[in-house]
């Protein structure tokens, strides 16, 4: 029962969802072959810069978030830049890449500086979200959505995210319904795993404090996002 507009509405997310990705050529520096701490924080570095790059293009085509207030728009992509970085790595996690992406990917994050107590809640979401087996449209819903939260901080107009997140995560509903029909509570399996994504937040704010505590830097985009330096 998904209406004419809902399905236009899917039609533009997955579009966008798959039309900005990071460029091969980025992504294949995962696969170089400099395992250094130092080398991988800093390719790391250049993955997330990348991702936040994409992540600003496709938000530009959620349609009406173009028409939100803009300083709105640049709080809901500060508010969610991290959570939607974990969604996407968890993807190239749980999609098996085809050129072993994974495994470097997994390697590099846990040789980059970043300390135990981190790992062990970083890899735990990505082991639930790789559990769910999720269609790329459903991917896409989901980042959207993250992106739509009204309550992050800084967001004048809650109201005007609200009306715009409501028809994704019932579309997102649908969908679920129609992808996973012996799965009744797997709609509700995805918003668990966006509350658990919002608990990330704050150990990716720690593990960003201990990486400049090592003196390590970041990117202009990133600091910008990040709120560092
Ligand atoms: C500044 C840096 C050290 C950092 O700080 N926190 C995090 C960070 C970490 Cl370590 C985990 C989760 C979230 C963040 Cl922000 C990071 C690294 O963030 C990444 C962001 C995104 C990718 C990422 C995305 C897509 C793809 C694809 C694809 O789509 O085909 C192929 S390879 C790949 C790689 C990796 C790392």
């Amino acid at each position: 029962e998904i209406t004419k507009e809902q399905q236009a509405l899917m039609k533009v997310i997955a579009d966008a969802y798959n039309r900005h990705q990071i460029p091969q050529d980025v992504a294949k520096k995962l696969l170089q072959d400099q395992y250094s701490a130092e080398e991988n924080f800093l390719l790391l570095t250049e993955m997330a810069t990348s991702q936040v790059q994409v992540l600003v293009e496709f938000t530009k085509n959620i349609p009406g978030f173009l028409s939100l207030n803009h300083e709105d728009q640049i709080a809901l992509l500060k508010g969610s830049a991290v959570e939607a970085m974990f969604l996407r790595s968890a993807q190239v996690f749980s999609k098996k890449m085809p050129n072993g992406h994974n495994e470097v990917l997994e390697d590099r994050i846990r040789r980059s500086g970043i300390s135990e107590e981190f790992m062990t809640p970083m890899f735990n979401f990505y082991k639930s979200i790789g559990v769910l087996h999720m269609v790329q449209e459903e991917q896409a819903l989901l980042t959207a959505i993250t992106i739509l939260t009204p309550d992050r901080p800084y967001v004048k107009d809650q109201q005007a995210v609200e009306r715009l997140q409501e028809p994704m995560l019932d579309l997102l509903r649908k969908l679920c319904v129609l992808q996973h029909p012996q799965k009744p509570q797997y709609f509700a399996c995805l918003l668990g795993r966006l509350t658990e994504l919002r608990t990330l937040n704050y150990y990716h704010a720690e593990m960003l404090t201990s990486w400049r505590m090592n003196d390590h830097k970041f990117t202009p985009l990133l600091c910008e996002i990040w709120d560092v330096e």
